[in-house]
């Protein structure tokens, strides 16, 4: 792979502003997520100073104010986090899709990175694992790729 030239990102880009919109519902799962974003920059140097935090009702806001964030406030990176259980209804499957697919299209439209701290699980269980217990913290995780794409971003 000599010749071959390879841009990535790192996670050194720490002078970067992030703003974190954060879905209501469900938060005895989404604020551990919060924690574990805010945390993951805090310790790879991102100062406190350049995290904001915004709330929306359920994960169907996200996108809207994913894409308000976008257009007037310019950070570098959106981290988008939420938790949609599903329940006994198709209601996981619309309130899920449209989270998922409205976000991702507010980061092409924009292009700024928005990334995907948003569970989607069948219960409970699986939610409080993946927001800080034995299957990580998925919300650590969204930050950390946020970071790595600012740096790509730069790098490109
Ligand atoms: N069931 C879940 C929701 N539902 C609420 C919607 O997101 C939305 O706020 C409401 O329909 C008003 O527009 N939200 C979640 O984040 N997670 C869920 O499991
Ligand atoms: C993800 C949902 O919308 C879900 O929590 C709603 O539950 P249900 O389908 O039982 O109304």
């Amino acid at each position: 792979m000599t010749n071959v030239t390879v841009v990535e990102g790192d996670f050194r880009a720490t002078d970067a502003k992030f703003s974190i919109v954060v879905a209501r519902f469900n938060s005895f799962v989404v604020e551990s997520l919060l924690t574990g974003a805010i945390d993951a920059l805090v310790r790879h140097g991102v100062a406190e100073s350049n995290i904001e935090v915004i709330r929306v009702p359920g994960a169907f806001e996200l996108p809207l104010a994913v894409k308000q964030v976008a257009n007037k406030r310019k950070p570098d990176a959106i981290i988008a986090l939420g938790a949609v259980i599903r329940g006994g209804t198709p209601h996981f499957d619309y309130v899920a899709g449209e989270c998922t697919k409205g976000v991702a299209s507010v980061m092409l439209e924009t292009d700024i990175p928005c990334s995907f701290g948003v569970l989607t699980t069948d219960s409970i269980e699986q939610a409080i694992e993946r927001s800080g217990t034995k299957a990580g913290n998925k919300g650590a995780e969204a930050a950390i790729g946020a970071l790595e794409m600012v740096s790509l971003i730069r790098n490109l």
